[in-house]
């Protein structure tokens, strides 16, 4: 049977609280929602489980596959016959008990397919607005995830993955027909970048660009954006919302992708013979 050119993508805007059982509960009941209203693909925001901060992730980790977040989210992707990527939560390694901040994605079978380290750790100092260590505990990860489905490649990042331009370009050259980023941006850094740097990444690499932020709780020790989105490879944004809780939607269109990479070919035009590796020095 031919792939199908088109399916639908829902981003879950959670609330999130500090009760585990809650949220797995919630998430679950809103993935089966999204299934119902047609989305074959369902995201979830970073730290979906747990409170975000440097002083939670080893309150709240888990081992992956073992912990009760891979079990609820195996089942519910199975139940909601979905692809499920499962946001992220603080992972402990065993037996080295370091920490990641963990994207874990499964099949409509419920098999966990992929999984993703956070890469670029959220270190920032921003005086006077905002200072964040996420290197203060947790560790980063060492590769970059792309996982298959019937419709295409999809690439996966965390949160401030997104700020590096390279990454989704290898995951675009990789043939990945969209980048999802659980991600949770902040009210200094939400409204100066988080919309820019998806529609930046949507046109750089002509392909769809997902986000998927926790709703507000402005009683949280670090106060998410919201405002998950949808961008198609011209950089338009296809659906949005604002910080409360919401489910969005938008179709993935194949054709439309293939349209845009032929009217406007910088896929094909790129000049990798100027800048084969970007990492070395500059020499006049
Ligand atoms: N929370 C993050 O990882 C990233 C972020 O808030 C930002 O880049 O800004």
């Amino acid at each position: 049977m031919a792939s199908p050119s088109k399916f639908k993508i829902s981003c879950i805007q959670l609330a999130v609280s500090s009760d585990k059982s809650l949220n797995l509960q919630n998430a679950k009941n809103k993935i089966l929602e999204a299934s119902k209203n047609g989305a074959k693909l369902v995201v979830l925001p970073e730290c979906f489980n747990s409170t975000y901060g440097v002083q939670y992730f080893d309150r709240f980790a888990e081992c992956i596959p073992n912990g009760e977040s891979v079990k609820t989210l195996s089942a519910a992707a199975k139940e909601a016959n979905v692809y499920l990527i499962g946001g992220s939560i603080p992972e402990r390694e065993e037996p080295s008990g370091k920490l990641y901040n963990t994207c874990t994605v499964y099949d409509p079978e419920g098999n966990l397919i992929a999984k993703h380290r956070k890469v670029h750790l959220f270190d920032i100092d921003i005086p006077g607005k905002i200072t964040f260590q996420e290197s203060a505990t947790l560790n980063s990860g060492n590769s970059l995830t792309c996982f298959d489905t019937e419709y295409g490649k999809i690439g996966v990042g965390i949160c401030y993955d997104i700020r590096f331009p390279e990454m989704a370009m290898i995951a675009a050259r990789r043939g990945c027909i969209a980048m999802v980023y659980p991600g949770a941006f902040n009210l200094t850094t939400g409204p100066l970048h988080w919309e820019l740097l998806q529609r930046a990444r949507a046109v750089d690499n002509q392909f769809y660009v997902a986000t998927c932020s926790p709703a507000r709780d402005t009683s949280a020790s670090y106060i998410a954006w919201g405002y998950s989105t949808i961008v198609d490879p011209n950089g338009q944004i296809l659906a949005t919302t604002d910080h409360k809780e919401d489910i969005i939607y938008a179709d993935i269109d194949l054709e439309h992708l293939k349209t845009v990479r032929q009217s406007i070919p910088i896929y094909n035009q790129r000049r990798f013979d100027l800048y084969p590796n970007v990492a070395e020095n500059f020499k006049e």
